[in-house]
């Protein structure tokens, strides 16, 4: 029995055909751009080749240790809210119930809903808390991991990815932790790195190409040790995390950052990141059998904690930030910050696990935000790529229920694009829902507590994937010193650009000494000035006091001497008084010759009266 033959769109029509019936594409297709993407699909391959690849086995393993069997881990953060009308009211079990309280909705569908998630991080919960629940572990287990913060604008999630000095975000103490886990693992030089999805050894001058590229991008940024110190500080004693070098291992920790702005990607740590912009000349997004990366993308490959950091801070100069009604700092752009860990372990085993933290530019209401010109024009663009990311989630979610699955439109967005392998479940993925729960808000939160319910409905049948490659001399090709590496031409240019940093680092820290000194004799002097405002107020007190008493023994004295005076005066009539009586007396019985008074016995009554002036 001959079977039916394979309908397809691209033969002739057979006339015999009914049309209706005929095979079509799912959607229309941009053909030059599927060509482009297409070559470079197969170009990667190529790239991938390096002096040990004839040697090498690849293999694309299941990761043993990966918790990851159901979908993703949705997460909701509340922002804290200072002033307005609270929009929900939540109860403890992960369950969210929506309602809107202002009075002219109330009755319809629209105000009520409910939803599940992973866990509620309610507005209290601070930065720590965030980072032990949604990425400590993942870290620990060495698992791929993409995180997403999605919600309206100003809702927190570049607060929750980078957070600020005083409260660091997910991004800066997940890299605290990295490099604090692995210790004296990480190595200073790049003897392997991720080209194009494949783990490659990287030759002598590959490594001092690199090496060199590593010191003008750091060179380019302004190096604040001091600052590092005291978030490195912060961190480690929040969160205590623990070594875990005892092994013999070597670890090699790339960093790259891409800003998705307009539907172009930009490489945020590229020296020439300006020209880049000003030409509009973006990057390319190729996949490579269901590994997508980004073509071109500078990544470095850092020592230590600070370098890292510097790396993050300088990239997030450059995301494009706006001023919108809503927020005054509003990303304008999607960002991801991509954080890749290659480990090699004797004899010949090499892995590959990356982070990315991917922050979601807001959805935006136009009528809120006010935007007019480009503030209008990005916010279309960001508010069309959510829209296919939610198509995506919601075709990926539908498809589980059907025999014949939907084609998913990933490549209808850069960011689906970059996202595909987290969304189809080749890669864990955790999603922080960030919701401003204010009664103004209550539409644009109920989208994004529907969409994220999507995600939440999501199972994935295919468990994630781990890269890693067995090769025969790994070890041994990890294995560059410097001195080796590095002709001396090189390495006095090495040296020299070694000290050009040291300087930098020096200049900063004699700045940061006389900031700290002036700071310090501010402080001396109004310490000062309130010690001295301090011991007046004492002086003045106690010399408010004395006057008090002062006046209290004035006022008894005064009080005495008039009591005294008219005693005085009293004794005084009396004695005149006798006096008088006397000389009558004497004038009418004859006065003595000799002149003399005749006192009589009532002089008793003085002498008692002379008592009170004792
Ligand atoms: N959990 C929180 N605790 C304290 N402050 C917060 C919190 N979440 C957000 N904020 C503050 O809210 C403001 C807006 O936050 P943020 O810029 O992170 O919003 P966003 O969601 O990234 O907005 P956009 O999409 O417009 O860029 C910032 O000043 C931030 O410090």
């Amino acid at each position: 029995m001959s079977s039916a033959p394979i309908r397809s769109f691209i033969q002739a029509r057979d006339p015999s055909v009914d049309r209706r019936f005929r095979p079509r594409p799912m959607r229309r297709v941009n053909l030059i751009k599927l060509i482009s993407e297409d070559e470079e699909e197969n170009d990667s391959w190529s790239d991938t080749e390096s002096e040990h690849g004839s040697e090498t086995t690849e293999s694309i393993s299941t990761s043993s240790n990966s918790t990851q069997t159901d979908g993703a881990l949705v997460y909701l953060r509340l922002r804290p809210t200072t002033d307005g009308v609270v929009s929900s009211s939540y109860t403890t079990d992960k369950n969210v119930f929506i309602t809107r309280n202002s009075s002219d909705r109330v009755g319809k569908n629209l105000t009520e809903k409910h939803f599940t998630f992973s866990d509620i991080i309610s507005s209290s919960v601070p930065q720590a808390s965030v980072y032990d629940t949604c990425i400590r572990k993942s870290i620990e287990t060495e698992e791929n991991l993409t995180i997403l913060t999605y919600g309206t604008s100003g809702s927190g999630k570049t607060y929750t990815q980078i957070g600020n000095t005083e409260n660091p975000g997910l991004i800066p103490r997940a890299l605290e932790h990295i490099f604090t886990f692995y210790g004296s693992q990480v190595q200073d030089y790049p003897c392997v790195s991720i080209v194009n999805a494949a783990i490659n050894f990287l030759n002598v001058n590959e490594i001092e190409d690199h090496v060199k590229l590593r010191r003008k991008v750091l060179v380019a940024t302004n190096t604040e040790r001091c600052n590092h110190e005291r978030l490195k500080d912060l961190v480690l004693s929040e969160h205590g995390f623990e070594s875990n070098d005892s092994e013999e291992k070597r670890v090699f920790v790339w960093v790259s950052f891409a800003e998705i702005y307009n539907e172009m990607v930009y490489d945020l740590l590229n020296p020439s990141y300006e020209q880049q912009l000003s030409k509009k000349k973006g990057l390319t997004i190729v996949s490579n059998k269901g590994q997508v990366f980004i073509k071109n993308l500078t990544s470095i490959c850092v020592r230590n904690s600070f370098e890292a950091q510097l790396l993050l801070r300088a990239g997030t100069q450059r995301i494009t930030f706006g001023s919108t009604a809503v927020n005054n700092h509003s990303s304008r752009s999607h960002f991801v910050f991509f954080i890749d860990v290659i480990t090699v372990s004797p004899p010949d085993v090499v892995e590959f696990h990356s982070y990315k933290f991917c922050d979601l530019a807001g959805s935006e209401r136009l009528h809120k935000t006010q935007n007019v010109g480009n503030r209008l024009k990005e916010a279309q663009r960001i508010n069309t790529s959510l829209l296919v990311l939610g198509r995506c989630l919601d075709a990926v979610y539908h498809n589980q229920q059907k025999k014949n699955a939907d084609v998913v439109p990933y490549r209808e967005s850069k960011l689906t694009t970059l996202l595909q392998a987290p969304l189809v479940g080749k890669e864990k993925m955790t999603m922080i829902v960030n919701i401003n729960p204010l009664d103004e808000y209550f539409e644009e939160n109920l989208n994004v507590l529907s969409f994220a319910s999507i995600a939440k409905n999501i199972i994935f049948k295919q468990k994630p994937k781990k890269l890693v490659k067995r090769s025969r001399y790994s070890w041994l090709a990890c294995n560059v010193p410097l001195n080796q590496s590095l002709s001396t031409n090189e390495n006095t240019e090495y040296l020299r650009e070694e000290i050009k940093i040291l300087n930098n680092e020096v200049e900063n820290l004699t700045n940061e000494v006389a900031r700290l000194e002036r700071e310090l004799t501010t402080q001396e002097m109004s310490l000062r000035k309130e010690l001295i405002s301090g011991n007046e107020a004492i002086v003045q007190r106690i010399e408010e006091n004395w006057r008090r008493r002062l006046d209290q023994q004035k006022n008894y004295y005064e009080g005495r001497i008039q009591i005294l005076q008219d005693q005085l005066k009293n004794q005084r009539n009396f004695y005149e008084e006798k006096i008088r009586t006397q000389q009558l007396h004497n004038k009418s019985n004859g006065s003595p010759k000799d002149g003399s008074i005749y006192v009589t016995d009532s002089g008793s009554d003085a002498d008692a009266d002379d008592s009170d002036l004792n």
